[in-house]
């Protein structure tokens, strides 16, 4: 498996897998003119990484099975959120009540709406095909851009968010929205969530100027509250075990939770190294690490996972990941425990 920043030859694989998403992944779309546009941002994005300041730039990879060629799966970061254009959340707070008159104490969830025209860096767009889940590629896949992040910290804000996607079903019914977002919306969650990804000045009009209470709410509506899609469980247990936290933000439609993490303290990002290689072998044994791996020579940033042992000289790579790279003797790489030890 091979993760690269996403070329115009993918569009219609990437597109193919859009439609499997099913619905609330919002940066996602289904419709092909939307995914086109930000493909072709992407290629811009990826242009120059020398003197970039974060302003939104979208960078999408793809995750590339070597052997049949074919896009299984695909991630994005953008470099900023909000702008002239805000960045809308709740932010769940709690409002305790007492009355000494009925002896009585209550505890409200109240949601108070948020906008950041100065945001964070966030991450998003992961998915992987469903037929290559389970197997370890959604790790490789979800921390290859903290490789990015790592090696290129001045493209992006000091800290980093990433939205996951809230409890929504099958046909697209997401309680929280038929609770609450379809009162003020008038339109159906599908078409709220594609709408946002092209135009949110329908949210800046429409959305209630007053706090909300969530006991107001249905009891699914609630329970959905910071929630996540059955299917985003492994991509929440991924950024949790990076250091991600949630901390009150959710989303205002569907109330997922949003995630974050300073940028510095990510773990891969903590824990990656640049060393060269200093020599490629065709298997390694008992005593070599399972790194996810990155290069980045002439600015083509590509990512792996495999075997290495580090010497006192430099990194020992097994041959499939160094020819996934290509990669020879007296490249650099960047590279970081697979997973958290202990
Ligand atoms: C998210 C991915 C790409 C993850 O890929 P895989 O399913 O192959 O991952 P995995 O390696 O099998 O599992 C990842 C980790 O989750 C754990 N895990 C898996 N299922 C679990 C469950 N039911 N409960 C608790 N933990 C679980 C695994 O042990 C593993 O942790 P260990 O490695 O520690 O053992 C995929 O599931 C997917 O495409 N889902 C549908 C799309 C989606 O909802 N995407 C997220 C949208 S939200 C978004 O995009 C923002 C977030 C973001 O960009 O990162
Ligand atoms: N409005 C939402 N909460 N959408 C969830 C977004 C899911 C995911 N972060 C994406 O990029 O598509």
């Amino acid at each position: 498996m091979l993760i690269r920043p996403v070329e115009e030859r993918d569009l219609d694989q990437l597109h193919e897998l859009a439609q499997l998403t099913q619905y609330g992944l919002t940066t996602l779309p289904k419709d092909r003119a939307t995914f086109e546009k930000r493909v072709r941002q992407s290629l811009r994005a990826f242009e120059d990484l020398n003197d970039a300041d974060p302003q939104g730039q979208l960078y999408l990879f793809v995750m590339e099975d070597m052997s049949s060629k074919k896009v299984v799966g695909t991630c994005g970061i953008v470099s900023k959120v909000g702008g002239f254009k805000p960045f809308y959340a709740f932010r769940v707070e709690t409002e305790i009540q007492e009355s000494h008159t009925l002896g009585s104490r209550h505890e409200h969830q109240v949601l108070h709406l948020i906008k950041n025209h100065d945001g964070p860096t966030e991450i998003g767009s992961l998915f992987l095909h469903p037929e290559f889940r389970g197997g370890g590629n959604g790790r490789v896949l979800s921390l290859s851009r903290f490789l990015f992040l790592a090696e290129y910290p001045q493209l992006f804000e000091q800290k980093v968010i990433a939205e996951m996607r809230g409890v929504v079903d099958e046909a697209g019914h997401s309680p929280f929205w038929e609770a609450f977002g379809v009162h003020f919306f008038g339109i159906d969650f599908p078409n709220a969530d594609m709408l946002s990804l092209i135009n949110k000045d329908f949210i800046e009009e429409l959305i209630p100027r007053h706090p909300v209470y969530v006991d107001l709410l249905s009891p699914e509506a609630q329970a959905s509250v910071a929630n996540v899609h059955p299917n985003t469980i492994p991509a929440r247990r991924l950024l949790e075990s990076e250091g991600f936290a949630y901390d009150s933000l959710v989303d205002i439609f569907e109330a997922g939770p949003v995630l974050h993490s300073p940028l510095k303290d990510i773990r891969t990002v903590k824990q990656s190294r640049v060393l060269p290689v200093v020599s490629i072998e065709s298997a390694l044994g008992e005593d070599s690490l399972l790194a996810i791996v990155s290069a980045q020579d002439h600015q083509y940033f590509r990512a792996s996972s495999g075997k290495i042992i580090e010497t006192s000289h430099g990194l020992v790579l097994e041959s499939q990941l160094a020819n996934e790279l290509q990669l020879a003797v007296g490249h650099s790489v960047r590279f970081a425990p697979l997973k958290a030890s202990g």
